[in-house]
C-alpha cells in the first residue's frame, strides 16, 4: 500500500532574532516578509523501488549514496518481506506514536527514516528542512550565516514542538537537536532512536558529499577528512551522553560485528533499518510488559 498523503504543517509561532523582548511582551510576530509560509511536506518520489509482497505494494527507497556516487542498492524480495514482518509487529504497540531519528550528522538518519517510512506507512519529515521552509531561507548552511547558531536552534524546537502534536511520523532530527533538553521533552511523546555510526564511517560519507551544507564543519585548510574526523570527534565527544537519552541505540558497529563485517561501512540502509525495527521490537514489547505487569 502505497502511502499518498502530503502532510501540512503550519507553525505555530515563528521565533525571531529578538525574540527574548517580543515575547516578554506578548508581540512575538516576525516581520511580515518573513511570515511563515505554510509548511507542505510531500513524499519524494525519486530513486524508489517497489517490491510486490503479494499482499500490499511495499515501496522502499533503493538507493544511497556511497563515497563512490549513487549506486542502487536493491532490497532482496526476502530482506521486503523481513522488513514487512518487522514493522508489523512494531506498529501492534506503537499506537501511532512519532519516530524520532538522532545522530550525529551524515548518520543516515534522512536515510533510514525514510524506509523506516515506508515500511511502517508514516509520513516523512526532516526538521532542517522544516526550519528551512518556516524560515524561508533555503538552506541551515544560511541560516547560520544570516542570523546565529541559536536563532537556527530556537526554531528547530518549535518545529520539533509542532511535530510533537502529530502522529504516525518519522522525523529526522538535526544533529544537534539532542542538545536542548526542551527538544527531549518534544521527542519523548514519541521513540527515539539513536543512530551510533563509528567517526571514520561518518567523516568519509561527509567528505563525499562536501560540507558546504553542513555549517559546523566548514572547511579549514588541511586535509578535508582530517579536518572533518577532528571536528565530529570533538562534537561526539559534547554530545555522546545526549545522544544515549535515545529509547533506542541503532550501533552500526554491533550490527557489522554480527554480519561479519570488518567495518561499518559495508552495511546497507536496509541492514540499519531492519536492526532499527528488531531494536525497536524489543523496546516497544518491553515497555508493554512493564505497562500489563502494573496493572495485574
Ligand atoms: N548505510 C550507508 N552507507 C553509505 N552511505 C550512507 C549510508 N546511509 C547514508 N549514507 C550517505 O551518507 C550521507 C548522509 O546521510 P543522511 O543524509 O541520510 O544523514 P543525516 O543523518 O540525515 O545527515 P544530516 O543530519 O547531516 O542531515 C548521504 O550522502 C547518504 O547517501
Ligand atoms: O550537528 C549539528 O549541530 C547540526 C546538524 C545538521 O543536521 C543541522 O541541523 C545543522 O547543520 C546543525
Amino acid at each position: 500500500m502505497e502511502v499518498s498523503a502530503a502532510l501540512s504543517l503550519q507553525c505555530s509561532s515563528w521565533i525571531g532574532p529578538d525574540k527574548v523582548a517580543r515575547r516578554s511582551t506578548g508581540l512575538a510576530r516576525p516581520p511580515r516578509e518573513r511570515m511563515p509560509p505554510l509548511v507542505r511536506v510531500g513524499y519524494p518520489r525519486r530513486d524508489e523501488t517497489s517490491i510486490r509482497t503479494g499482499r500490499a505494494e511495499l515501496k522502499i527507497y533503493c538507493c544511497y549514496k556511497k563515497p563512490s556516487g549513487w549506486e542502487n542498492f536493491h532490497n532482496s524480495f526476502d530482506e521486503a518481506l523481513i522488513l514487512q514482518s518487522k514493522s508489523e509487529k512494531v506498529l501492534l504497540h506503537l499506537s501511532g506514536r512519532c519516530i524520532y531519528l538522532v545522530g550525529m550528522m551524515g548518520s543516515g538518519k534522512t536515510t533510514v527514516g525514510k524506509i523506516l517510512s515506508e515500511v511502517l506507512q508514516y509520513a516523512f519529515f526532516d526538521s532542517d528542512k522544516l526550519v528551512e521552509q518556516a524560515v524561508g531561507v533555503s538552506s541551515v548552511a544560511q541560516i547560520f550565516k544570516d542570523y546565529s547558531e541559536d536563532f537556527f536552534r530556537d526554531n528547530e524546537s518549535q518545529v520539533l514542538k509542532d511535530l510533537s502534536s502529530m502522529h504516525r511520523l518519522v522525523v529526522a532530527t538535526g544533529g544537534g537537536a539532542v542538545i536542548r533538553p526542551i527538544n527531549w521533552k518534544h521527542m519523548r511523546k514519541g521513540i527515539t532512536i539513536w543512530l551510533d555510526v563509528p567517526l571514520d564511517a561518518l567523516a568519509r560519507r561527509i567528505i563525499a558529499v562536501g560540507t558546504a551544507s553542513r555549517p559546523l564543519l566548514h572547511q579549514e585548510p588541511g586535509d578535508p577528512y582530517t579536518n572533518v574526523f577532528m571536528k565530529l570527534t570533538d562534537l561526539s565527544e559534547k554530545r555522546g551522553k545526549a545522544y544515549a537519552n535515545a529509547d533506542v541505540r541503532v550501533s552500526l558497529e554491533h550490527i557489522a560485528a554480527k554480519k561479519g563485517h570488518q567495518d561499518a561501512s559495508a552495511l546497507t540502509p536496509t541492514d540499519i533499518a531492519l536492526e532499527a525495527l528488531m531494536k525497536m521490537e524489543d523496546y516497544v514489547t518491553e515497555k508493554a510488559a512493564a505497562l500489563s505487569r502494573r496493572f495485574v
